[in-house]
């Protein structure tokens, strides 16, 4: 049944998921949150390709996509649009707990912060990845990188299942077919494409974020 379920899912093309992420910003630098949450969402569906023991992960990032949506979808849902515009709409309207979890556990800027900081630890894992040997480990890649972003913002019970989700994914080979990209070469080169994109969406959303002293939303 969940596998007759599973294939008519349209395949997982890592590239198209990546794309998102590319085109979610405008000429003039902002982002564009339709775009954004369509990345995370393909990502997601990705992870659940990899196995039930990472639905756990993908559940939260879901649940964040869905919070996202719902702000989109809502009578102000064009203050919305971009990252830049909700920022500006919930902070002059007092949308956001800044200091402790009140009236707006749900607010678009809380929420996309949490993604904003997985998608750090996404920039870190696939330049691992990129830059990888045939015989290097996933699961070291993925720790690592981990290690360096998210973790710090985690409990040690989550930081513990993360960990023993990590050494469930399967070797890079495996990895690298998943993504339906095409040979190893391409797959590289594609990430290589992608990178400086993701890093540009990161670092101007940590830049904005930064000046509106945002970047410690509980
Ligand atoms: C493919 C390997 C997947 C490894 C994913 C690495 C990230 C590990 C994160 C573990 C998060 C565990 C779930 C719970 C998190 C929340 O507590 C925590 C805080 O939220 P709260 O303040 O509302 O309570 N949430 C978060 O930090 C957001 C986490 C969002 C994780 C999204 C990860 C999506 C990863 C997509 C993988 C795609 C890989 C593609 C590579 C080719």
């Amino acid at each position: 049944m969940a596998d007759a379920a599973l294939s008519e899912e349209p395949k997982f093309c890592l590239s198209e998921v990546l794309d998102s992420f590319k085109t979610c910003l405008t000429e003039n630098k902002e982002i564009i949150i339709d775009q954004y949450v369509a990345g995370w969402r393909g990502l997601t569906r990705f992870m659940n390709s990899l196995g039930t023991i990472f639905s756990f992960i993908s559940k939260d990032a879901v649940d964040k996509i869905q919070i996202m949506v719902k702000h989109r979808n809502d009578v102000n849902g064009p203050r919305y649009v971009t990252v830049q515009s909700m920022v500006k709409y919930e902070l002059d309207n007092g949308l956001v707990d800044l200091t402790k979890r009140s009236s707006f556990p749900e607010s678009g800027c809380r929420t996309l912060l949490r993604l904003h900081r997985a998608l750090r630890w996404l920039e870190l894992f696939l330049e691992r990845l990129r830059t990888s040997a045939e015989d290097s480990k996933t699961s070291v890649m993925c720790s690592e990188a981990y290690n360096e972003s998210l973790a710090q913002f985690h409990p040690w019970l989550i930081r513990k299942a993360a960990g023993m989700a990590f050494c469930a994914l399967p070797g890079r080979s495996t990895f690298f077919e998943v993504m339906n990209v095409g040979t190893p070469e391409q797959v590289v080169v594609m990430l290589g494409d992608a990178l400086p994109l993701i890093s540009e969406v990161y670092q101007l959303t940590e830049d904005l974020y930064l000046k509106h002293k945002l970047l410690d939303i509980p």
